[in-house]
């Protein structure tokens, strides 16, 4: 592929390149693209060019009877080859318009939007206008266990046709356009885990949505949390990117002097309606017409922020309102001079759609080894486990060795059966719902995309979580079974233990799913757990008995795959343990399973947790898939 090394060879001569387009007029920018050919070869042609055009959007949210107008009749355009930037005090609308815009945000029944929007004449409503633009979100939404070159290409194989060869090739272009060669194979990392600079994990973003080759790509905030040198590294990229062809369209916080002179064009927004529209270079002379002149030595950014503040936006002084009616008065009413794009050249756009290249077997293969990727380098689903597993069975050790096999330490027995069963309940639905918020975002993002089906990322997910837990449980159950000694009646003893504890944990891994795609937050899921497991475990027939459970709540057993799970390892320890008693002679009487009230068979018990364990993973993607569908909305 050509591209990869076209990109390498002009990387040196960009800036300059830029700076260069930038002084020239809109048609000469124009007119320069269309004189080189595009780097790039796959994807859409870059010589398609967009116009984005809203005429007049106003967005109105209605809340408890109660209507508010979050954008006031704006218009306004984006310029292919062009880098426009939407500024604002914050509340003002920025993201709202750009969410309207890149089709996002729609009609419901709580909110409203009107207005046209069309991308070169064409109304945004009668085409499929994901199938042209792409958007970066103001969160990172990446895995933060994989590596850029790992994002990139999973990315590319799912929503790409083409060959292996092919995505590589794609991907290493995109890699080097976005001068992240030096990190490809860095972990992306996150708040809890060192990776990625901040500058660097936002260049992923962008090239995760560049993929697709957009020619309208819309940003949110893709600076916000940079330092003045990396955000500005982000907008020289973003400029190359507009000078590519494409319509790119930001929001962007408190640009620096050096940003601000960047920009090619800038919409102001204030409360809502717009205040400015126009070149970003020529804005200082616009305000300075409408009585606010920006001074001396002052970075123009920082002075509309501080025109446009207002202090508390529903009770706005009357001096805070003065200004915006003056600012939005003014706007509307001297002329803009700004209409130097030829759009003759603009050819109207089809309805075309975005076509997922991969089958369902092929999603779930790609998914599959993307989610087992990121389970194995997950710390917690690795070395947290087994440093759980390790500290709970060294202690059961040291406390429970060598117990006698008689009546008297049957209590002990089946606490230390309790013990088990409860940690492992707990620690895999805590895993499980832990790790699910950190991923969920990716998922709601590429399901919005229509990228793959839900089913097939929840099966990938579900089997790529396994061999993870498998592992450090058999180690607990190594440790502690002939230290004790449990049941050595035979080996299947023991494997059915295992066994019975490892369908346990599938189960509660279902469960943690069930809270992980309920919350969305990883502290809340942690918070929210104990609440779920402790009451199912305290009907696990243990704590009271079976026969004592209070009256309306005996329906909670059937619920609790820890009920099930407790009786099969205690029927499968207590049956033939070959007990001696010191106190009786016939220790037929002695019936530890009998005072427990445990009746079923380990068959049947092992039947209610298989039929749980379903029910549990059902619930869950039906859970997940109403909030993919939640997403699309
Ligand atoms: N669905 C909604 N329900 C209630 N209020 C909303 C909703 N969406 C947006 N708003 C309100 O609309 C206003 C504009 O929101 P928006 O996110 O567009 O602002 P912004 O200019 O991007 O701000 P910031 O720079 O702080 O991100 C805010 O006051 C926000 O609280």
């Amino acid at each position: 592929m050509s591209s990869a090394k076209i990109f390498s060879k002009k990387e040196s001569n960009n800036e300059i390149e830029v700076n260069t387009l930038k002084e020239q007029d809109n048609s000469s920018l124009i007119e320069a693209y269309e004189e080189k050919p595009p780097t790039q070869d796959i994807g859409h042609d870059m010589r398609t060019k967009i116009q984005l055009c809203w005429d007049n959007v106003s967005y109105v949210i209605e809340k408890k009877g109660e209507e508010t107008q979050i954008l006031k009749g704006v218009s306004g355009k984006a310029n292919p080859g062009e880098l426009l930037v939407l500024m604002g005090s914050s509340g003002a609308g920025k993201t709202t318009l750009l969410n309207i815009l890149a089709g996002r945000l729609k009609s419901n029944n709580n909110a409203k939007i009107v207005g046209k929007i069309t991308a070169n004449g064409t109304s945004i409503k009668d085409i499929d206008f994901g199938y042209y633009s792409a958007y970066v979100t103001q969160e990172d939404i990446l895995l933060p266990n994989l590596t850029p070159r790992e994002s990139l290409l999973f990315s590319s194989r799912l929503r790409m046709p083409g060959t292996y060869k092919e995505h590589v090739a794609r991907v290493e272009s995109i890699l080097q356009e976005l001068r992240l060669i030096k990190c490809a194979d860095n972990i992306v990392g996150s708040i809890t885990k060192k990776g990625l600079s901040g500058g660097e994990r936002k260049r992923v973003c962008i090239g995760m949505e560049l993929i697709t080759d957009p020619i309208v790509l819309l940003l949110d905030e893709p600076t916000s949390g940079l330092d003045s040198f990396t955000a500005e590294v982000v907008i020289d990229l973003l400029i190359e990117q507009a000078r590519k062809g494409r319509t790119v369209m930001s929001t962007i916080h408190q640009p620096s002097t050096s940003i601000f002179d960047k920009f090619d064009r800038l919409l102001l927004l204030a409360e809502g309606h717009l205040v400015y529209q126009g070149r970003a270079r020529d804005s200082p002379k616009y305000f300075a017409k409408v009585g606010y002149s920006v001074p001396k030595l002052m970075n123009p950014a920082d002075f509309y922020m501080r025109l446009l503040h207002v202090v508390d936006r529903k009770h706005p002084t009357e001096e805070e309102h003065e200004k915006i009616e003056n600012l939005v008065s003014a706007y509307t009413t001297i002329d803009q001079e700004d209409n130097d794009f030829d759009t003759s050249k603009l050819e109207p756009l089809q309805d075309k759609h975005l076509v997922v290249p991969t089958n369902f077997a092929q999603q779930f293969i790609i998914l599959l080894r993307r989610a087992w990727i990121n389970a194995r380098r997950d710390p917690l689903a690795s070395q947290v486990l087994f440093f759980e597993y390790i500290m709970v069975g060294f202690l059961v050790d040291i406390i429970c060795n060598n117990l006698a096999k008689n009546y008297d330490s049957s209590r002990t027995r089946t606490q230390i059966l309790f013990l088990s069963m409860s940690s492992v309940a707990f620690f895999a639905c805590q895993n499980a719902a832990m790790m699910f918020p950190n991923e969920t975002p990716l998922f709601l993002k590429e399901s919005k995309q229509r990228i793959y089906s839900t089913i097939s990322y929840y099966m990938a997910k579900s089997i790529a979580d396994l061999p993870m837990q498998f592992l450090p449980l058999l180690v607990y159950c190594v440790m502690i079974y002939w230290a004790i000694p449990l049941n050595d009646y035979d080996s299947s003893k023991f494997f059915i233990f295992y066994f019975v504890l490892l369908l346990l944990q599938v189960s509660c891994l279902g469960m943690g799913y069930i809270l992980g795609a309920m919350v969305k937050t990883e502290t809340l899921a942690v918070a929210i757990t104990p609440v779920f497991i402790q009451p199912l475990m305290m009907f696990s027939g243990l704590f009271p008995s079976v026969k004592h459970y209070p009256e309306g709540f005996f329906w909670i057993q059937y619920i609790s795959s820890m009920r099930w799970a407790v009786e099969a390892i205690c029927a499968n320890e207590y049956n033939d343990l070959g007990m001696h008693c010191q106190h009786c002679t016939d220790c037929k009487k002695c019936d530890p399973l009998g005072d427990l009230d445990f009746t079923n068979s380990i068959g049947s018990c092992v039947l209610y947790l298989c039929i749980l364990t379903v029910g549990y993973r059902v619930i869950a993607y039906l859970l997940l898939w109403k909030r993919a569908v939640n997403s699309r909305r």
